[in-house]
């Protein structure tokens, strides 16, 4: 597998998620339709009760066109003979009413494709939220596993592409009731040409089955490569990537890949489309010759005085329309069935839970924290690794103490904060607070309590306000509290300064924003910690980008404004590290040494190294 390949895909080469669909699988795929039509229910009551009701009228224009038409001609030729009393205002009654008939049948189908696409707008935005809310509910694990991104990515896509299998649906019952109507008129002139209709399009359906179960397959396979054709684009095109793209001239390397992909794609879909074309050619000139088949023995009928003129027109047109209702029926019901078996990825992404399971009966959370945070032997390894994280790690974090975690890279820190934080739960032994399992508590409280600013933070494209509050977003509008936040965290003056202030908006993707220093937007994403009275607060590496005497400053603030308060930093200076109450040493996920600065100096071990080791870097 390439570098690119591995990025993407946790799925074994040569395997394919799917294969071909039967009959019997499409038949069963047919079942999702009922919840798919409870979803477009909930999009939008009237809309679709109109739609139906705009569709049963236009069911019936067809035959009253034909039949009207065959009687205009029938007047006609007795008119034109001067076989009739009749005068010719009956006649022109009759092609009035044609007309108007056929206005009405215009304007039905407009109608209907308006309301096709606002009901399918507004269905592509209640699914859409439909999936962000459900995504809201999973775990931190499920999004780092490329399958789940797999099953986000069909699901997001079915929220567009299931609107047309909405008008697919609805224009399928629509036809099939035009259809029981002509085809009563055909059937009572001879049942004969039903059959030899139904002969003529069987070819054309099968076809069709089997290219649209080729495209489907196709389609899912191309899944992971898909997702990966959207990131490259991404790192060709996009403001974040566009500074290291350039310093490691990459823009080569990224086109190359996208060519490399977007061929292949290009390269499978052509050969796909006109094998695809080929055939649905060949089966239509068979229809052709159905239809004529039939035209032929009706034209005889006619000479032979059998049949009127309106009649033989109102039959050919009427087989006619019948042969492309039945063959559109057909060919629509395999692109239905199709949509249906989408519908399954879509539908089996809300069937993802979260394996996080929430206190059914949680216990109060303690106010204050009593005794603190216990780990008991606990080990993580994350699912989609071999290997642990953390292991066999045991320690009390007392309240109100400010405890250090330090190690070197990969050593587990911040997964040890994850753990605390609930984003994980340990894969074996457990988390206590005040000697209750961290399970047994609301997660919604614990993270209310908690206040965690990531090294990997987010630069949210927004305003200063916003930035700050979404700390504690419930707050979004308290402005004094985002401003006391911002000077807690030193951010007030730099805000300050921006032209306008809180309100000026960050980033610069949308209009008029302002992209701020690495160390700024941290004391940004500092603010946020305050925003929120949680009684524990973790900071991991938040303060690395900060200049060292804004670090100190941020630290000494820090004691102060957390006093009472329980906490938890990470950091590679040992200059902040060693004012913490207690330090903890990891090496390898494990808990190596435990114990305030001067007790880990004097014990002369891991610890003692390190922090030689970085103060040798100062001399
Ligand atoms: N989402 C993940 N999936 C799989 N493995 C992970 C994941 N996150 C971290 N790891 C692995 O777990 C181990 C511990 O990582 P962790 O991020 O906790 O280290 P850290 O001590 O915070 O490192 P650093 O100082 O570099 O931030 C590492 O071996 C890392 O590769």
């Amino acid at each position: 597998m390439t570098f690119w390949k591995s990025l993407f895909s946790k799925e074994k080469p040569g395997k394919t998620p799917t294969n071909q669909l039967t009959l019997k699988e499409r038949l069963s795929a047919l079942r999702n339709l009922p919840r798919f039509f409870k979803l477009v229910w909930e999009t939008s009551k009237w809309m679709t009760i109109i739609n139906a009701l705009l569709r049963i009228i236009k069911s019936a224009t067809p035959l009253a066109i034909l039949y009207v038409g065959k009687l205009i001609i029938d007047q006609v030729i007795l008119i034109s003979q001067h076989k009739t009393t009749f005068s010719s205002y009956h006649l022109w009654t009759l092609v009035a009413i044609e007309f108007g008939l056929a206005i009405l049948s215009d304007s039905l189908s407009r109608s209907i494709t308006l309301m096709d696409s606002l009901l399918g707008d507004k269905f592509s935005n209640h699914t859409s939220v439909k999936i962000m809310s459900h995504a809201a509910t999973l775990d931190l694990d499920q999004f780092e596993n490329s399958a789940f991104y797999d099953k986000l990515e069909r699901a997001r896509q079915q929220t567009i592409g299931r609107t047309i299998l909405l008008s697919q649906v609805l224009s399928q019952v629509q036809d099939l009731i035009t259809m029981a109507f002509l085809a009563a008129g055909l059937l009572a002139f001879n049942p004969w040409l039903i059959i030899l209709l139904l002969v003529a399009i069987i070819p054309a359906f099968l076809g069709e089955a089997y290219f649209n179960d080729k495209t489907y397959a196709l389609s899912r396979r191309q899944t992971p490569e898909r997702r990966e054709l959207d990131y490259v684009r991404f790192l060709g095109a996009s403001d974040e990537t566009a500074k290291e793209v350039k310093i490691f001239n990459l823009s080569g390397f990224i086109i190359n890949r996208f060519k490399e992909l977007s061929g292949q794609f290009y390269k499978d879909n052509k050969l796909l489309a006109m094998r695809r074309t080929v055939w649905g050619t060949l089966f239509t000139m068979l229809g052709s010759a159905g239809y004529y088949g039939a035209y032929v023995f009706m034209i005889a009928q006619a000479t032979q005085g059998k049949i009127t003129i309106g009649s033989l027109t109102f039959l050919a047109g009427s087989f006619r329309q019948l042969r492309s209702l039945l063959e559109g029926i057909l060919i629509r019901f395999t692109s239905v069935s199709q949509g249906a078996v989408y519908l399954q990825d879509f539908f089996e992404f809300f069937e993802i839970q979260p394996k996080i399971v929430l206190a059914t009966n949680p216990v109060p959370f303690p106010k204050p924290i009593k005794y603190g945070f216990t780990f008991d032997n606990v080990g993580f390894r994350y699912s989609n690794s071999e290997r642990w994280a953390n292991r066999h790690l045991s320690f009390t974090l007392r309240p109100g103490e400010k405890i250090a975690l330090v190690g070197e890279n990969g050593a587990g820190k911040t997964t040890l904060v994850k753990l605390l934080a609930r984003l994980y739960d340990p894969t074996e032994g457990q988390i206590l607070l005040d000697g209750i399992n961290l399970r047994e508590y609301d997660l919604d409280e614990l993270r209310i309590q908690i206040g965690v600013i990531f090294q990997d933070f987010i630069r949210y494209q927004m305003s200063v306000n916003q930035n700050i509050a979404v700390g504690n977003i419930s707050e979004v509008s308290n402005h004094p509290l985002i401003k006391s936040s911002s000077e807690q965290s030193m951010a007030h003056p730099l805000i300050e300064r921006l032209p306008n202030k809180y309100e000026q908006m960050l980033g610069r993707r949308f209009n008029n924003g302002i992209d701020l220093s690495g160390g700024e937007w941290q004391k940004i994403a500092l603010a946020r910690a305050y925003m929120k009275d949680a009684q524990l607060l973790i900071l991991d590496e938040p303060t690395a980008a900060l200049d060292a005497r804004a670090e100190y400053e941020v630290f000494q603030r820090f004691a102060e404004l957390t006093k009472g308060k329980t906490a938890v930093l990470i950091s590679h200076r040992f200059s902040t590290v060693r004012m913490a109450d207690r330090i903890v040493v990891l090496e390898k996920g494990q808990l190596v040494e435990i114990g305030s600065h001067e007790e880990l100096l004097q014990k002369g071990g891991r610890y003692a190294e390190l922090f030689r080791l970085q103060a040798m870097g100062y001399q």
